[in-house]
């Protein structure tokens, strides 16, 4: 089981600059990947390829061998969640409840199920508080995590996270940590995109490079964070504890501080 991505290629329509350019990428069930590099490199437009709500001008995307160009994006959302950058552009109900029910109960699930998958959602995405408000009079970085709720509750067994730390501050990065460890429990594929390197070197295993409209490299986050070169040509600076690592010399190719401690 995976998503299969095949030498797909994208252009956005009235945009003669093509955005995404002949990428491949597999990324198996269950797998943890970080998909990095600067603003414009093709990211978002891959990871929207992959969740069908655009469609390749050439090449082809499989999940789990389901030919994502004979389905609606509609019938791909059950395998293949996706958290937008801006949450505004996903939230489209009047009530965080609807909200969090709408696909639930498109699929005419039972009560019993709904209830049990919506307080689950609320429990692990902090937004009990807010089960009162309209959805956009939630302060922004916790709109957020209405929308982590959402695809929580759909529980596919993909999972994107765009840009899930952007604008968020610490309360924002202690509940994605508790996000973070119930998909993990889940057994859940978890792919993000993010410029944050400190949260991708605590959460993912594996990081995929993009720069100019293409992957530049793919490999274990140990390998990409040392590679100063695809880092330079992605415009991506490594995390703090591999820079001090490097700077002092260490071999060992260190991503977190007790490793960091202990190799001083
Ligand atoms: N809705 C759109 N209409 C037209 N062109 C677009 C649209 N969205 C993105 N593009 C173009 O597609 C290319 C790739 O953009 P994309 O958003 O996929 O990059 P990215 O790597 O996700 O960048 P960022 O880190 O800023 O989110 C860019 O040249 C961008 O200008």
């Amino acid at each position: 089981m995976a998503i299969e991505v095949k030498e797909i290629s994208f252009s956005y329509p009235g945009n003669p600059v093509t955005a995404v350019e002949n990428v491949s990428m597999k990324i198996e069930k269950g797998e943890r990947v970080a998909i990095i590099g600067q603003n414009g490199a093709g990211k978002s437009t891959t990871v929207k390829l992959i969740n069908n709500i655009y469609k390749p001008t050439q090449g082809k995307i499989f999940v789990d061998g389901i030919d994502t160009s004979t389905k609606t994006t509609a019938q791909i959302a059950p395998h293949v969640g996706y958290v937008f950058q801006n949450p505004n552009d996903q939230i489209f109900n009047d009530d965080v409840i609807k909200e969090i029910q709408y696909v639930l109960r498109y699929w005419k699930l039972s009560e019993e199920e709904i209830g049990q998958r919506t307080e689950e959602a609320i429990e692990v995405t902090g937004i009990r508080p807010y089960l009162e408000t309209h959805p956009f009079d939630i302060p922004l970085p916790i709109r957020k995590f209405l929308t982590i709720a959402v695809v929580l509750a759909v529980s596919p067994d993909y999972v994107i996270l765009d840009e899930p730390t952007a604008g968020q501050d610490l309360w924002g990065c202690e509940q994605l940590k508790i996000v973070m460890d119930y998909l993990k429990k889940k057994g859940k594929a978890v792919i993000t995109i993010s410029h944050d390197m400190e949260y991708v070197a605590e959460h993912f295993e594996r990081v995929i490079v993009m720069a100019h409209k293409n992957v530049i490299a793919d490999g274990s986050k140990e390998d990409i964070f040392y590679q100063p070169d695809i880092l330079k040509e992605a415009h991506v600076t490594p995390p703090l504890c591999a820079r001090i690592g490097q700077k002092m010399g260490i071999k060992k190719k260190i991503l977190n501080i007790q490793e960091l401690v202990e190799n001083l």
